[in-house]
């Protein structure tokens, strides 16, 4: 009787919850999907004035979602560096935050399929000195802890001084009041805060080698499986190609993930 009123309860917190007739991709609510997601990389996923989370890979997720017969989506926001061990322990059921796809991530989570391939982008000021990623040199470079920003900048940029920053509000703030030289973020985001503070784009630096793609807990092939299906079925029937000219108007368009009558 135990087991079962656990099982009812919606499973532990700890380990994933596992598969079972009423909940087939093993949610820790059945039903409902539980989302990792991060507030402030406008228009990837950001929360509105409401408070709303909104943005590309949020209404992205919330239609892949709704053709895997789930449309009770809950988002919460996390730091970046928290999503993904939160997913591998159970606490959320997907991490979907423009996380991009590399084979160390793979080590404590699984992936859907790729959804977006863009730039990582330094963002500066008008006065920093900083015009190029080779002008990097002895500045202070921000990067949100956990991120394909902090790793490449550790390798490509080791003689800059990297400071380490929990998430992208907390490293723009530093960057508008002159703590750090330069921010290492994702390109639309930082074309957003260029918008917003009339700051400059110092340097794109290509990453397409790691799309985005959806986080889940490893050993959930059901899971998976829907959310793959779904994407496919998303882009297409052109859902995709709707949404990244609704949320990214003016950038160029990966053509890998429209329907194949646009290839
Ligand atoms: N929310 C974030 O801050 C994510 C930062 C960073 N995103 C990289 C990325 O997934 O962003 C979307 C696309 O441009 C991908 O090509 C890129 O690797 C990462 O995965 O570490």
């Amino acid at each position: 009787a135990l087991a079962l009123s656990l099982s009812a309860c919606g499973g532990s917190s700890s380990a994933s919850s596992t598969s079972s007739a009423n909940n087939p991709y093993g949610l820790i609510t059945p039903g409902q999907f539980r989302v990792a997601s991060v507030g402030d990389s406008k228009p990837y996923t950001f929360t509105d004035s409401s408070g709303k989370f909104t943005g590309f890979d949020v209404e992205l997720f919330t239609d892949v979602a709704h053709r895997a017969g789930i449309d009770n989506v809950v988002f919460t926001g996390q730091d970046f560096s928290a999503i993904l061990p939160a997913v591998a322990n159970g606490q959320f059921d997907v991490g979907v935050a423009a996380i991009g796809i590399t084979d160390k991530r793979k080590q404590t989570v699984d992936f859907s399929d790729g959804y977006l391939a863009g730039y990582l982008t330094v963002l500066t000021t008008k006065t920093s000195g900083v015009t190029s990623a080779d002008s990097l040199k002895g500045k202070r470079l921000g990067v949100v802890q956990g991120t394909l920003q902090e790793t490449y900048a550790m390798k490509n940029f080791p003689n800059s001084n990297l400071v380490r920053f929990p998430d992208n509000n907390a490293a723009v703030s530093a960057l508008n009041s002159g703590t750090v030289d330069a921010h290492f973020l994702d390109y639309e985001a930082a074309k957003d805060y260029v918008s917003k503070f009339g700051l400059v784009d110092a340097a794109d630096i290509p990453s397409f080698d790691a799309p985005a793609g959806f986080a889940i807990a490893k050993n959930k092939p059901a899971l998976k499986d829907a959310l793959n299906k779904a994407l496919k079925a998303a882009m297409d029937d052109g859902t995709w190609k709707r949404l990244y000219q609704k949320w990214f108007p003016g950038s160029p368009m990966p053509k890998q993930y429209l329907p194949a009558s646009d290839q």
